[in-house]
């Protein structure tokens, strides 16, 4: 089930400014996140993603702009009681335990869940009575997560949710983000890894030296390159290539060229005709990452995309 309502953004910002002495942070922002959403934020190291967050969580104020956090202003307490947050940088103390961390951001929150049912969401049952110290880092990592829904808010932000953890914490962890929206909070998530914006997201935002140079759906943004990759290796030149049918764009990885085609069978039944010489073929999807990839390549105020 999907819960939007499209009428009242829970994040709201406009044609928002930031300047560091002579670095445009963010550049003329606009960005609105409805009930019951996931939206990725995703561009290269220093694209602007944690600047705009920390806007929205009220610990920067814009040069210029407005921004606002269902429908109040940003580091209110009103604001703050509808958000939740995962932060790269969470430093806790040491010595208190599982079940006393929760216990004291409960108390930050009107309507709290039970400290049973966040305990039981997170899988740290078990774990309530050690010691922060002594957590794993994926343990760590599942009470940030406890800690920011702890408060039913209406607003998740998970900068780099899942770092550290391993292949099964991820998985589990993505089903607890379905389950959030489900109930219609909505999600503001930066990740390097594209593999988890794909999965998770309704919406991608690419930033790219402050601006928003894309939006959209995963899946209409990979369209956009064509559906598949063709990959081979050849002692040919792109010029032979790129009069195939079909052919969106070609790129280099290593030893292998690389043709997105839109319609990868008419693509591969004229490169069979032609009879060029090539060896080690293969076709697959187009991913999220070749699609950003082609995006920053061909933007010319792009830096290599750095996921
Ligand atoms: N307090 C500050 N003073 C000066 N420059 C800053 C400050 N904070 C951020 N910047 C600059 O603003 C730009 C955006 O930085 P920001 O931290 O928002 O990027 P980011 O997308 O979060 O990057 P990363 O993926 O590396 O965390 C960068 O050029 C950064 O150096």
């Amino acid at each position: 089930m999907t819960v939007q309502d499209s009428t009242h953004p829970i994040i709201k910002a406009c044609n928002i400014e930031k300047k560091f002495s002579n670095i445009k942070a963010l550049d003329g922002v606009s960005l609105e996140v409805f009930r019951g959403e996931v939206v990725a934020l995703l561009g290269a190291n220093g694209a602007g993603k944690t600047t705009l967050i920390s806007h929205l969580l009220g610990q920067l104020t814009p040069d210029s702009g407005e921004l606002s956090i269902a429908g109040h202003t940003p580091g209110s307490l009103a604001a703050r009681q509808n958000i939740g947050v995962i932060l790269q940088s969470a430093q806790m103390p040491g010595n208190l335990t599982v079940k006393e961390h929760i216990e004291l951001y409960r108390r930050y929150y009107p309507a709290p869940l039970s400290l049973k049912e966040i305990l039981s969401i997170v899988k740290l049952s078990d774990l309530q009575h050690r010691k922060f110290y002594t957590l794993s880092g994926g343990q760590k990592q599942r009470l940030f997560f406890a800690l920011a829904i702890c408060g039913q808010p209406k607003i998740v932000f998970l900068d780099e949710p899942t770092v550290g953890l391993d292949v099964e914490a991820r998985r589990d962890f993505w089903q607890c983000i379905r389950q959030l929206k489900a109930e219609g909070t909505s999600i503001l998530l930066t990740t390097h890894y594209l593999e988890e914006a794909d999965a998770l997201a309704d919406r991608i935002l690419l930033l790219n030296n402050g601006k928003i140079i894309k939006q959209g759906r995963s899946e209409t943004i990979k369209s956009q390159l064509g559906g598949k990759r063709i990959r081979f290796k050849t002692a040919m030149a792109d010029c032979h290539f790129k009069a195939l049918s079909f052919v969106t764009q070609i790129q280099h990885r290593g030893d292998f060229t690389e043709l997105f085609s839109s319609n990868a069978e008419e693509t591969l039944k004229d490169l069979f005709t032609q009879q060029f010489k090539i060896r080690d073929l293969s076709v697959e999807q187009v991913s999220l990452e070749d699609a950003l990839l082609s995006l920053s390549n061909n933007n010319p105020t792009t830096q290599e995309y750095a996921a």
